[in-house]
């Protein structure tokens, strides 16, 4: 057999970065003369909207998981440059950008995990429910290319407003013939980092020694901590139960209005996405034992969709987890969220379906 010649072995590395389409390269920049074999067993995810506050840190933090084989970056604008810097992480997934609807089947196919953080964010004054008409619009895009490309992947919904934003990703794949509840999870892991973060504040314990499950959706009072059930068992005083639920509930208003103008969280919720795309990659793995919370499909409560602990396995959400027993308290939260989030429901099927 011929010995490959030099020419071969760019030709195929380059063919090995970028089957279709080519990355975005300078002028004259050929690819590396280097003699990859090929990529490395693990995942294929790719980030839309991957050049956003919350995209460019989640695909660096995507970029160091070792779960993570080929790393795809799509935005709408500027992901040559995130992907140029990105890739150069000695690390080991293989990192490439695509740019603009033309190339977004591209990014999509072949992908096991699908992260989509696209979209407008907040300024002070608005509720995530303002963000509907830009969003709602966007998410559906997205999980139409999905639904093309990758039909069998997991997606992990970011985009606000997260309580309708969910449903109108499963009426997209509803209409495409795709739809398995399992594997479409709109992400509320921020809420659970910041109940974590605050009762340990309260209790004065490492955050990581805490666990809240957060329940419900993702905005205003559809955001209900389970502070009866917390990990490790404690109680706390009414004062503190107002405290903290007031605090969890709002925590996304209150970076809104730190930032004053310039977004909504973007660093903390690279953190959360990460730490729940891994969760997702672990149990695609075959790891048992991994439960997060989640807004998922649902029977849980009449609602259609609502976020409780969920185990997640090979296929996604692989069993939605109960409730739990309610103090009173709580109880009327329930009965509040529910209200709010029928709603939010009802509102993205109606978009779907107008
Ligand atoms: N689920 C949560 O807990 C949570 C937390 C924080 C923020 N969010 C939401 O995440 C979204 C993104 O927030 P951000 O701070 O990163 O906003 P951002 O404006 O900084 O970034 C959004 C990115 O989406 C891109 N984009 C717009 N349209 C697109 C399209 N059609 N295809 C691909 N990309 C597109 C933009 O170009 C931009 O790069 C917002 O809707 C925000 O409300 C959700
Ligand atoms: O508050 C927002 O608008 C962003 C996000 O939903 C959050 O909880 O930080």
């Amino acid at each position: 057999m011929q010995p490959d010649s030099a020419s071969h072995r760019i030709a195929r590395v380059a063919a090995h970065l970028s089957p279709s389409p080519r990355p975005q390269m300078e002028e004259g920049v050929r690819p590396a003369p280097c003699r990859a074999k090929g990529g490395a067993p693990g995942f294929k995810v790719a980030v839309l909207g991957a050049a956003g506050g919350i995209g460019q840190p989640l695909s660096l933090l995507m970029k160091l998981n070792p779960l993570v084989s080929v790393l795809h970056l799509y935005d709408v604008v500027n992901t040559p440059g995130v992907t140029a810097d990105v890739s150069h992480m000695d690390t080991t997934a293989v990192v490439r950008g695509f740019l603009g609807p033309n190339q977004l089947e591209a990014a999509l196919t072949g992908m096991d995990l699908v992260i989509i953080p696209a979209g407008l964010p907040r300024k002070p004054g608005m509720t995530r429910d303002d963000l509907f008409n830009k969003n709602a619009g966007i998410v559906r895009s997205l999980c139409e290319g999905v639904a093309k490309c990758c039909p069998n992947a997991i997606v992990n919904l970011i985009s606000n407003p997260v309580n309708s934003t969910v449903p109108i990703a499963a009426e997209v794949f509803k209409k495409a013939g795709t739809y398995d509840p399992k594997r479409l999870l709109g992400v509320t892991t921020l809420d659970v980092a910041r109940a974590n973060t605050f009762v340990a504040e309260v209790l004065g314990i490492d955050p990581k020694d805490v666990n809240v499950p957060v329940v419900g959706g993702h905005a205003g009072v559809t955001i209900l901590p389970l502070l009866s059930q917390v990990h490790p068992p404690c109680s706390f005083t009414p004062d503190e139960i107002s405290y903290l639920t007031k605090r969890i509930q709002n925590g996304g208003t209150e970076v809104v209005e730190a930032k004053a103008g310039a977004g909504s969280a973007t660093l903390s919720m690279a953190f959360a996405a990460a730490k729940f795309g891994d969760a997702c990659l672990r149990a695609m793995r075959g790891d048992a034992g991994v439960v997060e919370c989640s807004y998922v499909a649902s029977a849980v409560t009449e609602l259609p969709f609502f976020a409780t602990k969920v185990r997640l396995g090979r296929a996604g959400a692989e069993e939605v987890l109960p409730l739990g027993p309610l103090n009173d308290f709580e109880r009327a939260g329930l009965e509040m969220a529910k209200k709010e989030l029928m709603e939010s429901i009802q509102k993205g099927i109606d978009f779907m379906n107008k």
